[in-house]
């Protein structure tokens, strides 16, 4: 073990596993979540060489393999809870997805969801005991973000009670779903409803792609991969085009919305229940967001913990370089972060949950909020992730850029989290109607719940406008940090609004209004958002009983805070002592800096980080990683070179 790395954690002022556990729920779900864990580290089948040293088709193979082991293994484990599910796939598939993703995260929930009771009699057992394999297919090289404009059609036919689906146009051709190119046999695809002449507007149908016993394309159906992308190269992101392929009107998702055998069409409660499956994913993107954050961290800060460079002082040996206030300045902030999603996570989850319940029951008084938490939450979450990995990864210095650190491998898995299941611009405008909506009706006196109860306060605190009120902040007190991010997000609220306003004072549309306040819109749901995540942070410390837990966590609260003050300045008033204070939270935070990496619990395989390893042993493991290299399987690799040399 690396004498540094040991000495860090007898530093440490609280007590690792406690954490662990809070962060797991209890003792008994840590050990059980390790014992499952361990079911994939001690199982030879999963071990294999670095995804890295594999061309891409041996990739996607290796993939596949893995997806069709891991079905095996849990059946014959027994292991059927989701959660536990889920902590068996993410050890084994390390941080690449896996080939069956979107079967999983898309097409199974999307059945859960939308399907009549006798649909799921039918769909359920071939889909979960994969038959039929499945993905998620809306988007089209035309359209990704603006939906209600897809072209790919479903007319239905009542002289045989089927529906024909078309993509009538090179642009209406699915593009990007994940699983779509050669894994798939269906599809759940999202198509423009016609019928009796009339468009209902977008609808979910259940499309056979390939024979369920050849794994050709059937009839109709034109079939494949997009190609090489930026990472997710297990994936096979495909293409699909649709000629009058012909299924039964069984075969609509008829949950919310029905055709009748004679074409007459049934409306949902509403045209927005469709979009359920996106919702639920944002929602669980925001803890993925905090796993990808917690795991760059415990790479780059148990890396920082035992490399050793430059001079602080002179004729001194060269120190840790998380020593450096810079490299603490760069890293701490982030490791804040990630605990701050790991709560946010957990808190979005449990809403999700706990509001589809009431949605089942036919309440569905709470789907806005829920749209515009997840959609903004998603955004704010990820934005924040993708650009802290690349912080992880450069603090890490020439090693974080080698594929062995865990860290590119990390960032272009996550990076498209920004972009897919919602752009995240798109996403924050979505959240910032939704605020604009709840402001108008505070002014009008209505009360509000949840997340924008604050649009209330405000209102009733002080009746002039936000904006003039100053923004007075005990910097040591999170209760009084809480209330400055409460009175910035119901000051760029209001900001928003009146931006608005005025764009129609000018008698301009409300759609030109609306693009022309575009900035502030986004600002304000970004300030919504953070302020979301600093009052759940702070929330989240009054259930903790361990003092010594608390300590620690407070001051990254604290961290948290007042870095993101910094961040927007401009925002709040910038308090000339806030950097010093900053400055002192950085130096309580340098002894527990691998404790609190340690606490996240990523076992070594998991972590797939020769940087990021437990016992510190990063040369080592870098240099034996290297030689594993397949262009090191040959001395000499390219003859070419050989006889240039040799030529006389
Ligand atoms: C199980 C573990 C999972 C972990 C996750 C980890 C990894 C991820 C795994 C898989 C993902 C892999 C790949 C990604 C897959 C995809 O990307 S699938 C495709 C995703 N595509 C999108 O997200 C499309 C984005 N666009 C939209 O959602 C819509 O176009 C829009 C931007 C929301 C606009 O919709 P539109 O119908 O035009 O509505 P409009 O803006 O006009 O607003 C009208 C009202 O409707 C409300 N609304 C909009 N959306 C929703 C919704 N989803 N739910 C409820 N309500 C909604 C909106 O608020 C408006 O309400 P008003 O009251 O009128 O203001
Ligand atoms: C890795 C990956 C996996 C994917 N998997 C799937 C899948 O399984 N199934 C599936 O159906 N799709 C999938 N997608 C597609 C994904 O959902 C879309 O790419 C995403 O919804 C964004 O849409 P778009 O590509 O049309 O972007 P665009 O909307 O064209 O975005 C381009 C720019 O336009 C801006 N813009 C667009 N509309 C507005 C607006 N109203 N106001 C302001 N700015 C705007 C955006 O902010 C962005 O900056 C995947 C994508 C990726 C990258």
């Amino acid at each position: 073990m690396n004498p540094d790395i040991c000495r860090e954690r007898e530093n440490a002022t609280f007590n690792t596993e406690t954490l662990t556990n809070m962060l797991d729920g209890s003792a008994e779900k840590t050990r059980r979540r390790r014992e499952i864990e361990s079911l994939v580290i001690n199982d030879p089948d999963f071990q294999h060489d670095d995804p890295n040293f594999m061309s891409r088709s041996e990739r996607y193979d290796a993939a596949v393999k893995k997806s069709s082991q891991m079905i095996m293994k849990l059946r014959d484990y027994g292991i059927s809870d989701p959660e536990e599910i889920y902590f068996y796939k993410r050890t084994a598939r390390r941080t690449f997805h896996e080939a069956f993703g979107l079967h999983y995260t898309m097409f199974l929930p999307t059945l859960y969801s939308q399907c009549t009771p006798e649909q799921q009699k039918k769909w359920l057992p071939l889909a979960e005991n994969f038959k039929a394999l499945g993905t998620y297919a809306q988007t089209e090289l035309g359209h990704g973000t603006h939906i209600r404009k897809l072209e790919t059609t479903a007319t239905y036919d009542p002289s045989t009670q089927e529906f024909v689906l078309n993509c009538p146009t090179v642009s209406s051709i699915k593009w990007w779903p994940g699983g779509l190119g050669k894994t798939s046999n269906h599809a759940i695809v999202l198509a423009q409803l016609y019928t009796l002449g009339k468009c209902h507007g977008l609808h979910a149908f259940i499309v056979p792609i390939r024979c369920m016993k050849t794994h050709q394309p059937l009839p109709g159906v034109t079939v494949g991969d997009i190609g090489p992308k930026f990472g997710f190269e297990e994936v096979d992101n495909g293409y699909l085009k649709l000629e009058n392929v012909r299924i039964p009107r069984e075969n609509m998702l008829m949950k919310y919305a029905q055709v009748e055998p004679d074409g007459s069409y049934l409306k949902p409660p509403s045209d927005k229940l469709t979009y359920g499956t996106m919702v639920f994913i944002r929602a669980m993107i925001v803890g993925e967001s905090a796993r990808a954050l917690s795991k760059s961290c415990t790479i780059a800060i148990r890396y920082s913990a035992v490399r050793h460079q430059s001079e602080l002082r002179p004729g001194e040996p060269e120190p840790q370089i998380l020593d450096y206030q810079a490299q603490q300045y760069k890293l701490f902030p982030l490791l804040a972060a990630a605990y701050a999603f790991t709560f946010v996570g957990q808190y979005m989850s449990d809403t999700y949950h706990r509001i589809t319940g009431h949605i089942n029951q036919g309440d569905f008084s709470q789907l806005p909020e829920l749209h515009a938490l997840a959609a903004g939450l998603k955004a704010f979450t990820t934005w924040t992730a993708n650009a802290g990995i690349e912080v992880c990864r450069m603090a890490c210095g020439g090693h974080g850029y080698l594929c062995c650190s865990g860290l590119p491998d990390i960032y272009v898995t996550f990076t498209p989290t920004c972009t897919y299941e919602g752009e995240n611009t798109v996403m924050m405008l979505q959240t910032a109607r939704f605020l604009v909506k709840c402001y108008r009706q505070a002014r009008e006196g209505q009360q509000l719940s949840g997340t924008v109860s604050y649009l209330n306060e405000q209102q009733r605190l002080q009746p002039q406008p936000v904006s003039s009120r100053p923004t007075v902040v005990n910097i040591n007190d999170l209760a009084s940090l809480v209330e400055a991010y409460k009175l910035r997000a119901a000051k760029l609220v209001e900001v928003a609004a009146k931006s608005l306003q005025g764009e129609l004072q000018r008698s301009i549309s409300q759609e030109d209004a609306w693009n022309n306040s575009s900035i502030e819109l986004v600002r304000a749901s970004d300030a919504h958002c953070h302020y979301v995540v600093v009052e759940l942070f702070a929330a989240k410390l009054s259930e903790i009983s361990d003092t010594a837990v608390h300590s620690v966590l407070n001051t990254l609260a604290l961290l948290y805070a007042l870095h993101g003050i910094t961040l927007n300045s401009g925002d709040f008033l910038q308090l000339s002592q806030i950097t010093q204070r900053i400055k002192a939270l950085l130096v309580e935070i340098r002894p527990n800096a691998v404790a609190l990496v340690d606490s996240f619990d990523y076992n070594d395989e998991m972590l797939n980080s020769v940087l990021g390893r437990y016992d510190g042993n990063v040369y080592e493991s870098m240099f034996e990683w290297a030689k594993r290299s397949p262009l090191n399987r040959t001395e000499v690799r390219s003859f070419i070179i050989f006889n240039i040399i040799q030529k006389k």
